[in-house]
């Protein structure tokens, strides 16, 4: 659990092991005085100040180094805030620790910082998570949406559907809450009904153009597929460039699932190469693995079955594992070029050589396609399961709303709260206050 919020905090900001700098950050009431008593002097606020770090007890050089002051709520967490960036040094970090620890401040938990920036109002929910995901980012797309969501351009139209629901709800409300103004409910219905199915339908049409998001923040899992030696391996090895997993003319050469990590047009690729398999007599691993392969097929996001043309038969484990718009792969197109009229429906069906390279990158390009198509981040975008959830409460509860509007108008308005709140999750602002503040603020009820 995280403790009050009043006490000091600090921790390594940069990553762990030895490096030219480190960065350590200490944040809370006391940074600046703790700062003080180890550099021995106050020094200006947002300047960088070169220092000797001392241990106030005797003396002794903890390191030299930069120091920065940043003062509350002009900081990251918005409080006050001292940084040192001092050589990457195991042996200064547990000095530093050991001081700071005795001067009252206390090691920082995971996401600590990022806490007390989100309590103290200096980025949303939505923003902290973006923060996360920047962190994260492996790819040029993942940063490019990441940096857009942590602009707040999640929050900004989560905030103005909010408000638009809660702008065309007020009246509705008011008339509930102050009947003997004598409005009339048909009217103002009238007025809110066709606004509210307008606001579902342009929540609607966000979730359908938002499906990328995710595929570029989490990523796809391929698995490649197929029974013993049609060239599994080979083409996983061709596509990463580099020996990942062993080839062999022996079948059964891979037992185990053999990972490994693609960017296919800014998204993440998991890539799985799998056990062949097959029908004949096999063994206690052989069975294990065959066994890892057929899950690993079942729980991914795209199949890519490899089959050998040349082969006598065409294996219907392999082929009954696929699904619309997976992968069929004839290899050795060197070998081969005759390839069976056996694909099942929906499936891209394509032929290459992972030896000599032909239809690879065509190969690549398709399923760039499939993975990527389309993925941009430019605009704002649900990019977590739980914004997609926010979003589809929303849409749910706007939909009760247009279905009450008439008959039950104050069942209209509870829906309406319930799809305003739902969008205030996205960035953690939710309250039922802001409603009431909506109508004091668009009406003069002065009585
Ligand atoms: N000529 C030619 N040989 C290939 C090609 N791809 C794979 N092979 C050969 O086919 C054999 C089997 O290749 P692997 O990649 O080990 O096949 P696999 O499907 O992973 O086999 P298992 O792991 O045993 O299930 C090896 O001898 C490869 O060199 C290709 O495109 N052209
Ligand atoms: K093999
Ligand atoms: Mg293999």
């Amino acid at each position: 659990m995280m403790a009050g919020k009043g006490d000091t905090i600090f921790a390594k900001a940069s990553g762990a092991g030895k490096a030219g700098v480190s960065v350590y950050r200490l944040s809370g009431p006391a940074a600046h005085a703790i700062s003080a008593q180890l550099v021995g002097r106050q020094i200006k606020l947002r300047e960088a100040a070169l220092v000797a770090l001392r241990d106030p007890k005797d003396g002794a050089i903890i390191d030299r180094g930069l120091a920065i002051l940043f003062e509350n709520p002009k900081s990251f967490t918005g409080e006050d805030v001292a940084e040192f960036h001092l050589h990457g040094s195991h042996a200064v970090e547990i000095s530093l620790y050991e001081v700071l620890s005795r001067l009252g401040a206390r090691p920082a938990e995971a996401g600590e910082f990022t806490l007390r920036a989100l309590k103290n109002g200096k980025l949303d929910l939505a923003q902290a998570e973006a923060l996360a995901d920047l962190i994260d980012a492996e790819t040029t797309l993942q940063k490019k949406q990441a940096l857009g969501q942590l602009d707040g351009r999640l929050s900004a139209v989560a905030e103005d559907w909010r408000r638009e629901i809660l702008a065309v709800m007020a009246p509705l409300e008011a008339d509930i809450d102050f009947p003997d103004e004598g409005d009339v409910p048909a009217a103002i219905a009238a007025a809110a009904g066709p606004a509210i199915a307008r606001l579902r339908e342009s929540l609607i049409a966000f979730l359908d153009t938002s499906g990328r998001a995710r595929t570029i923040r989490e990523g796809v899992s391929i698995a490649i597929i197929g029974p013993p030696n049609a060239g599994k391996s080979s083409l996983v090895n061709a596509l990463a460039g580099s020996e990942i997993a062993i080839v062999s003319d022996i079948a059964g050469t891979t037992r185990d699932i053999v990972e490994t990590r693609l960017d296919l047009g800014g998204v993440v690729a998991a890539i799985a190469d799998t056990a062949g398999l097959h029908g004949a007599q096999h063994d206690v691993i052989e069975a294990e693995g065959m066994r890892r392969a057929r899950a690993r097929a079942e729980g991914a996001d795209l199949r890519v079955a490899v089959l050998d043309p040349r082969s006598e038969f065409v294996s219907r484990e392999t082929l009954d594992l696929l699904r619309p718009g997976d992968f069929l792969i004839w290899s050795k197109a060197d070998l081969s070029t005759d390839i069976p009229d056996e694909a099942p429906e929906g499936v891209i069906v394509h032929q290459l050589s992972s030896k000599s390279g032909a239809g690879l990158p065509a190969f690549v390009e398709k399923l760039t396609a499939a993975v990527a198509g389309g993925a941009n981040a430019d605009g704002p975008a649900l990019t977590r399961a739980r914004h997609v959830k926010a979003v589809e409460e929303a849409i749910d509860a706007l939909a009760r709303a247009e279905a009450n509007i008439t008959r039950a108008p104050e069942l209209a308005a509870e829906d309406a709260r319930l799809a305003a709140r739902a969008l205030g999750q996205i960035t953690g602002a939710v309250g039922v206050e802001d409603i009431l503040g909506e109508i004091f603020s668009s009406f003069c009820i002065g009585k």
